[in-house]
């Protein structure tokens, strides 16, 4: 089968789009495996395929799935591609956008000056929206927020609408993303696996990011994981309303007022080019 596509980034977090409101689109797990391979296909970190909306008041439906051919709830960085996405292809006139996830809505809008900001929705705490099994393990609480002692060392457990896992480290330069990431990804205590953060706080004001993905390994960016790395440090009181998060692959802004107040997350979406693959 021929399929058109767009290979996109946002802060270097890379995607091959898939507009299937103009192409039929119905890839088995092994085609998208050969998409998402970087020797063997395109590459990149995950597919995101753009569908007509299914719900009367949304404008699109947006799915995910990683370059292992799993289909996932979330990715803010590749949110943000959409929206360039579907405005540049004259899909859509809006600039304030609605479209639904597998399990969340999202709300995002195209900036004047090229950015994009997408409202993420709420952060979920409770272990069950994750998974996460707790049992038999103490927290150690940091004002008032639990951190968690799994493979040594100390993590925040949040849901962005996908899981994360995410831990302080002094120097992400240093840290053992590649030892440690994918020994807490698969740990049994997170039974649909996990997306794992390493957090440097530079400042109240930010932070340098590194974030081992669930199936994908380390990516440049990754904007659920900043929103949920942000979410935990503000719990943990280290850092305030609006963080700068400084990723391998560029810059994002952060901001959660707290509570059940919703993610705001800005940040780049750049096309690369277009091709066409047979599959
Ligand atoms: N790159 C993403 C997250 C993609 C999904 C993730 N790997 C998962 O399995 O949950 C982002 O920008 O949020």
């Amino acid at each position: 089968m021929r399929l058109r596509f767009t290979k996109m980034h946002g802060a270097g977090n890379d995607f091959v789009v898939i507009d299937a409101t103009q192409q039929p689109f119905s890839l088995s797990p092994e085609q998208m495996r050969r998409l998402g391979d970087r020797r063997f296909g395109v590459g990149c970190d995950q597919i995101l395929v753009i569908e007509p909306a299914t719900s009367a008041d949304a404008d699109f439906r947006y799915r995910i799935f990683n370059n292992t051919g799993d289909e996932v709830e979330h990715c803010g960085n590749g949110a943000r591609c959409f929206v360039r996405f579907v405005v540049d292809a004259g899909l859509t006139a809006k600039r304030d956008i609605q479209v639904d996830t597998m399990n969340r809505r999202l709300r995002l809008t195209l900036q004047d000056d090229g950015r994009v900001t997408v409202n993420m929705g709420a952060p979920v705490f409770e272990h069950a929206a994750l998974p996460f099994d707790a049992e038999g393990l103490t927290p150690a609480p940091v004002n008032g927020f639990p951190l968690w002692p799994v493979e040594g060392v100390s993590l925040a457990v949040v849901s962005m609408g996908n899981p994360h896992a995410v831990l302080r480290v002094t120097d992400v330069e240093t840290a053992p993303i590649e030892t440690l990431g994918p020994l807490i990804e698969r740990h049994a205590r997170f039974p649909r696996r996990v997306n794992v953060g390493f957090m440097q706080v530079i400042a109240r004001d930010r932070i340098a990011l590194r974030v081992y993905e669930r199936d994908a390994g380390e990516t440049l960016a990754c904007g659920t994981g900043a929103c949920a790395a942000v979410v935990a440090g503000i719990r943990a009181g280290w850092l305030d309303a609006a963080v700068e998060v400084q990723t391998r692959g560029g810059l994002l802004k952060i901001e959660w007022a707290g509570g059940d107040a919703p993610v705001l997350m800005t940040g780049p979406a750049v096309k690369v080019f277009d091709g066409e693959i047979t599959l």
